[in-house]
């Protein structure tokens, strides 16, 4: 007889990160959405697993998640609220040594990216602002005045628009070539004013700042993308082109990878439907664009996370 107790205890995989799109209208052209953190918790007879090593009761996190994501092909996400209620009921109603099942869902809200184009129908911003932050430099000696805004944490996603391919292939290259895939990224992006635009009294830096975050987005938005390389090249164009004050750009853009998920063993198809948001590891795209003949000023060694 143990004098230790086993008190409350439940188990399953927490924080599986799923993304759905879904398509409508013409063709399927318009996207909509739905980016959840989904995380399970069983509760139910499970003492053997705890205290004698017999798994016998004992359903793996791995198919909590598996049925997560097969859930989410299955029967759609209506709601955060539809989509727990199915999962609950579905484990405690499968398995009858699991009495209590608890389904935590975390969603994160996107706006559309408003363009005048038909990228609005699969372009997203991520609900919430973005930081905005300046640095100016004064020097006494020479009189010069350096302003360099930025923004972080803009992210960004259009669901389809997006290619990779014709890569370099060595001997550890195991990546498959992608023909539609989902490209986001969270922006951090700094651009440096000209000397005349910082000197200028009246000059309007919050008219400018929506101008060049007006640019950059629809920049992504309207971009066919080949490669997320591509895509900065493009945004910092638009801005230099459209913002006479911008000498210089610099962006760094982590790539935030959405796998398909396999839903094979499932008997299930992924028509590029669902997939898992990974957070790590990822692509870190950054580049300096500046206007022929002016000096970049912006560092290059700032140490960005996604
Ligand atoms: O847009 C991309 N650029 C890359 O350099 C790269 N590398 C990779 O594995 N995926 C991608 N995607």
């Amino acid at each position: 007889m143990s004098k230790h107790v086993l008190a409350q205890n439940q188990y399953g995989k927490a924080e599986n990160r799923i993304v759905t799109i879904t398509r409508q209208g013409n063709e399927g052209a318009w996207h909509e959405i739905r980016d959840l953190n989904v995380s399970v918790a069983l509760r139910g007879e499970f003492r053997e697993v705890h205290l004698t090593g017999d798994n016998g009761n004992c359903l793996p996190t791995d198919t909590t998640k598996n049925t997560v994501y097969a859930f989410a092909k299955e029967h759609g996400i209506a709601s955060p609220e539809a989509f727990a209620i199915l999962l609950a009921k579905h484990f405690v109603h499968a398995q009858p040594v699991i009495h209590e099942a608890q389904i935590r869902v975390e969603e994160f809200a996107w706006d559309r990216v408003s363009v005048p184009t038909r990228a609005e129908q699969h372009s997203f911003v991520r609900k919430g602002q973005e930081v905005r932050t300046a640095q100016v430099t004064y020097n006494g000696h020479t009189g010069q005045l350096q302003v360099v805004s930025s923004l972080k944490e803009l992210t960004v996603m259009n669901s389809t628009n997006s290619e990779f391919h014709g890569f370099i292939k060595d001997r550890y290259t195991t990546l498959q070539e992608a023909y539609d895939r989902i490209l986001a990224t969270k922006v951090t992006a700094r651009w440096a004013h000209s000397a005349t635009a910082a000197g200028e009294p009246e000059f309007d830096w919050d008219r400018s700042y929506r101008q060049v975050r007006r640019h950059m987005l629809e920049a992504f938005a309207e971009t066919y993308s080949y490669s997320l390389q591509q895509t900065l090249n493009a945004m910092a164009e638009r801005v230099l082109d459209n913002c006479g004050s911008v000498n210089e750009v610099r962006l760094n853009l982590p790539n935030k990878h959405h796998f398909l998920v396999d839903l094979e063993p499932f008997g299930l198809k992924n028509d590029n439907e669902v997939y898992y948001a990974a957070d790590r590891m990822y692509g870190l795209i950054e580049g300096t664009i500046h206007r022929d003949g002016v000096q970049p000023v912006i560092a290059t060694s700032d140490w960005i996370t996604a």
